[in-house]
């Protein structure tokens, strides 16, 4: 096609197809200044932090980003993959972009690539990529199933951010929120139930402890908190157990203010003191294991269930690069896509 282009003319690409896994983000090294580097950024965005940046601004670059990068490091050093010196999170992220492609092989005009929110490698020069590699149409795919302002909105706007910049934009569709479509909630039954029969216990009860979030966001309209307990309940429907086999529970509080409750480390403690002894914990808010599961719940709610008498724990998997996952991630792309390809 380029050869009838006049002299001087810019190369012509083939046009092209592409797919942007589109996830938070996970410091480079678990050093101070990688983790202080990430939390900074993460932790300046206003749609995750909606104190006014006059406030907050001196109370993150002075308290919080002198203590918290330590503190963090150290628990990141604990997850940590050895085997790629990675974050799990950018490790397991890139093996759903390889097993994903792999999926889409009968459309080699498609290229999937992923970005992260904050850290490396960033959304824009993601897009780059894939800008000049001819893609002028790009499935922009936030993967949260849940809507939240503090996740899907904030990804969607640092991309919109980098295709401002760009004189020839490709067109964008962007991934709804996928919580309640049937591929997903298959696809959690299936991870669920595999996971229940590589134990050696039956858990009495299986937490679905989800992110939480400030409960000012859920009274200032993000729906993430109903967005949750619906995957729940659908979760319980399709696999026909009562409601009640199934717990939620909000995670990772961050700051003084009340967050989403119940909170999963509260309810840990409380459960063998009701003779809830056995118990296994899923995390339906995120796509891939990082340190909020492998560390948070895998290490800590384990430790916390165990002091407080508890007998059996276990920890199950998010979806991951599973081959329930890239069936869910390869459904919902090729629905996204239709007219497309
Ligand atoms: C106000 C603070 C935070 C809100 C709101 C929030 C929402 C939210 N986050 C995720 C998914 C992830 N969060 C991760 C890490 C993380 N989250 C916060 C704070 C808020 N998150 C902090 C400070 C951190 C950093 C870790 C730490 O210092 O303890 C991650 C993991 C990143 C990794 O590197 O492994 C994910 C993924 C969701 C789904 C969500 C929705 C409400
Ligand atoms: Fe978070
Ligand atoms: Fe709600």
């Amino acid at each position: 096609m380029n050869a009838h282009l006049p002299p001087g003319h810019p190369p012509v690409p083939t046009p092209r197809i592409g797919v942007l896994l589109l996830n938070l983000g996970t410091p480079d090294g678990t050093d101070y200044w990688s983790v202080r580097r990430y939390l900074s950024e993460f932790l300046s965005d206003p749609r995750v932090i909606n104190t006014p940046q006059l406030v907050w601004q001196p109370i993150l670059q002075g308290v919080i980003l002198s203590i918290r990068p330590q503190k963090s490091g150290a628990n990141y050093a604990k997850i940590w993959d050895k085997e790629h010196n990675d974050s799990p999170l950018r490790v397991i992220t890139k093996r759903q972009v390889a097993a994903l492609q792999q999926r889409l092989a009968d459309h080699p005009e498609i290229m999937v690539e992923y970005g992260m929110r904050y850290g490396n490698p960033s959304t824009a020069a993601a897009l780059e990529r894939l800008q000049k590699a001819g893609c002028q149409r790009i499935l922009l795919a936030p993967l949260y199933p849940q809507y939240s302002a503090t996740t899907t909105a904030t990804a969607n706007d640092k991309a919109f951010d980098a295709l401002r910049t760009m004189r020839w934009q490709p067109a964008v569709r962007t991934l709804p929120p996928y919580f309640e479509t049937e591929e997903h909630i298959a696809a959690l039954a299936r991870s669920l139930t595999e996971g229940l029969a590589g134990l050696d216990f039956e858990p009495d009860v299986v937490l679905t402890s989800y992110h939480g979030m400030p409960e000012t966001y859920l009274k200032a309209g993000d729906p993430y908190h109903c967005q949750c307990y619906k995957t729940t309940r659908l979760l319980a429907e399709h696999l026909g157990w009562k409601r009640e086999r199934l717990m939620v529970t909000f995670q990772s509080r961050f700051g003084p203010t009340k967050w989403l409750q119940p909170y999963t480390d509260q309810t840990l403690k409380s459960l063998p003191g009701k003779g809830i002894k056995k118990v296994a914990v899923m995390a339906p808010a995120f796509s891939v294991d990082c340190i909020e599961t492998l560390e948070e719940i895998s290490i800590g709610g384990r430790e916390e269930f165990e002091h407080a008498g508890g007998e059996k724990f276990a920890y199950l998997p998010c979806l991951n690069d599973s081959e329930p996952g890239i069936d869910m991630l390869e459904a919902l792309v090729r629905h996204e896509l239709s007219g497309w390809i």
